[in-house]
């Protein structure tokens, strides 16, 4: 189990005073994936980096099955990380050696047999998929072959937790979904714990259990997926929900679409929800409500566990009183909702 208990860090330079984390708290269970989501700047890779002590914090604790690192003698520390295996955005692999050089590495400098070495290696190459590999160097291969190597190289001391530091952000849409698989496939083999950071709620929708939000250095909301999803407390996480859908305005109404009223315009709204199972039955109550012409323009819907959560873009042909009413009564169902601007009647 991972248990941060109250951690701080703060980054002084002669010109500023930058608190990277304040009294942040987490708990994870032995083979549960834990999500961190922040914005840039958030304190994600400092959190991350507190965990095996990359970064030490000014305060708090840090205990990895039950050992607080920050008790630790140097000697001590050294073989508590090996408990600890880290995974990069960029890789990190030796361009000089082969993969399966890249993945003996760890093992080298803790005097791993050389037979061991090699019989470890092969089980590693084949558990990540590329076990035609072995004595390719990084610069032939794909970036999400590189990240198996990488992956491969962190497991080599079968450690019980892994951390991920935004390992799919420099990768394309398919390859981010083939190494996430991968991540929880090994996390389902091996009993891992897994702890990423991201800034893309589909990478904590798609394996994490659980999720926790980071925003100025404050662990603002932590749950299990389906809870924060199915009840989103803080505005920046129904930022991160609605914004990753990645939806936009057509085309065509971008063009047209203006910030000022003429007479006889439409109204285009962005509406957003998380958990209305019933949200088609919502649009049809208003549209009956106010007999009023709402046209859905662009819609997305998408699930995190049974919980839906959607963005839609609708278009509405009604006087100014009327629209404020169909403002009110989406808002009161739970649905945020956002004027974007207005087109002409024609369009
Ligand atoms: N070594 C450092 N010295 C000074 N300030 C730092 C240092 N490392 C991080 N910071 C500052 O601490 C804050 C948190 O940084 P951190 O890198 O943890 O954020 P992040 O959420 O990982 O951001 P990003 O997604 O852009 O990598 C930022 O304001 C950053 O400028």
């Amino acid at each position: 189990m991972i248990e941060l208990k109250n951690i701080s860090k703060t980054f002084r330079s002669s010109k500023k005073k930058t608190i990277a984390l304040n009294q942040v708290s987490l708990k994870i269970n032995q083979g549960k994936i834990f999500g961190i989501i922040g914005k840039s700047g958030a304190g994600k890779s400092t959190l991350i980096r507190c965990v095996n002590l990359l970064e030490r914090p000014d305060e708090g604790e840090v205990w990895v099955d039950n050992v607080n690192l920050l008790d630790l003698s140097e000697a001590k520390l050294t073989l508590e990380r090996r408990k600890i295996g880290m995974i990069f955005q960029h890789f990190n692999l030796l361009s000089s050696r082969t993969v399966e050089d890249n993945i003996a590495l760890p093992l080298e400098l803790i005097g791993t047999s050389k037979r061991e070495i090699k019989s470890r290696v092969d089980e590693l190459l084949h558990l990540v998929g590329i076990g035609d590999k072995a004595k390719e160097y990084p610069a032939n291969l794909s970036g999400g072959q590189k990240q198996r190597v990488a992956i491969a190289r962190a497991l080599a001391s079968n450690p019980t937790l892994l951390l991920c530091d935004e390992a799919t952000s420099a990768l394309d849409p398919a390859t981010t979904k083939s190494i996430l698989n991968l991540l929880k496939e090994i996390n389902q083999k091996l009993n891992l714990t897994i702890l990423l950071i991201t800034h893309e709620m589909e990478v904590i929708n798609r394996i994490c259990d659980e999720v926790g939000v980071i925003d100025d250095g404050i662990l603002v909301e932590h749950g299990s997926v389906e809870d924060v999803f199915t009840n989103p407390k803080e505005d920046i996480t129904k930022e991160f929900i609605t914004n990753s859908l990645d939806l936009s305005l057509p085309t065509f109404f971008e063009k047209n679409i203006s910030a000022s009223k003429q007479e006889n315009a439409a109204t285009i709204y962005k509406l957003s929800f998380t958990n209305l199972p019933h949200y088609n039955s919502i649009i049809e109550e208003v549209k009956g409500l106010f007999s009023s012409e709402i046209e859905l323009i662009n819609s997305r819907i998408e699930y995190a566990g049974s919980v839906n959560y959607g963005t839609l873009f609708i278009k509405v042909q009604a006087n100014e009183q009327n629209n404020r009413a169909i403002e009110n009564h989406f808002t009161a169902q739970t649905f945020n909702i956002k004027k974007v601007g207005y087109v002409g009647n024609s369009n």
